[in-house]
């Protein structure tokens, strides 16, 4: 209880300083959309990390809050695959949850979880990755739905040195999907990044004059929240 300030969070009529807001150093405006929407005009709702190195160097779940931004997200995402066939889509845990089912409920397809390893109940198949944390890792995937020849859409929020996609990417291969495309909000131009958009049809939110920003894990947008990155 923190959290000094006495904003109004609007259409709640409840204070940002009362007992049930939290540390809220930046209140989100829900509601208000910018007029001209330019590409990517919603990768600005996406906050810094202030809690350091341990964690991701940004938080892109707090543009799904907003209605709009995670529509014209997804739309974004979905375009280049406007005229291509796809049967199935899978999404990565944790939070390629989230693009991956709002994804696969806009396609009206069918959606697959590709979890961390430890949660399925049923047969699996798993590969070891290994991800920007360095952490040796592993991710697993259900036996029973993918038929050779099936045309998979990959998920996932973020792809930072193409670790977990590659081991995603495998799994599905490995059971003869064919993969139609991969969508994340961001496809750093790391090497493994790079080899992935190479061999496989991609598609991210970030536009190319932004990528310089995102490749140094250091948004202009950033400012807005005077607070200071944990990480870059
Ligand atoms: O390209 P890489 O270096 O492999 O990193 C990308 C992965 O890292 C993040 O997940 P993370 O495990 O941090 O968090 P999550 O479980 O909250 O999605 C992100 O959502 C990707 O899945
Ligand atoms: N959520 C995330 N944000 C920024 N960089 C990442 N790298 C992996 N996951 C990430």
């Amino acid at each position: 209880m923190s959290c000094s300030s006495k904003r109004k969070a609007r259409g709640t009529g409840q204070e940002a300083g009362s007992s049930r807001a939290l540390r809220c150093p930046v209140l989100m405006d829900l509601w208000r959309v910018p007029s001209s929407r330019e590409t990517g005009w919603y990768l600005a709702l996406i906050a810094p990390n202030v809690k350091g190195p341990s964690y991701p160097w940004l938080d892109p779940s707090r543009l799904y809050c907003h209605w709009q931004g995670l529509q014209d997200c997804i739309a974004d995402l979905l375009q280049p695959f406007c005229e291509d066939p796809i049967d199935l889509v899978a999404g990565i845990d944790a939070m390629g949850f989230i693009l991956g089912a709002a994804i696969a409920n806009t396609l009206q397809k069918g959606f697959l979880a590709i979890r961390k390893a430890g949660h399925l109940c049923v047969e699996t198949c798993t590969q070891p990755y290994t991800d920007y944390t360095a952490r040796q890792k592993l991710l697993e995937m259900r036996m029973d739905t993918i038929q050779p020849g099936l045309r998979v859409l990959l998920v996932d929020q973020w792809i930072e040195t193409g670790g977990t996609m590659r081991a995603a990417i495998h799994l599905v291969e490995q059971q003869g999907g064919v993969i139609a495309g991969i969508a994340a909000i961001c496809i750093e131009d790391s090497d493994g990044g790079k080899w992935i958009q190479e061999h496989y049809k991609c598609s991210q939110c970030v536009p190319q004059h932004l990528m310089p920003q995102f490749n140094r894990h250091q948004l202009e947008s950033f400012q807005a929240f005077g607070a200071t990155p944990g990480q870059a």
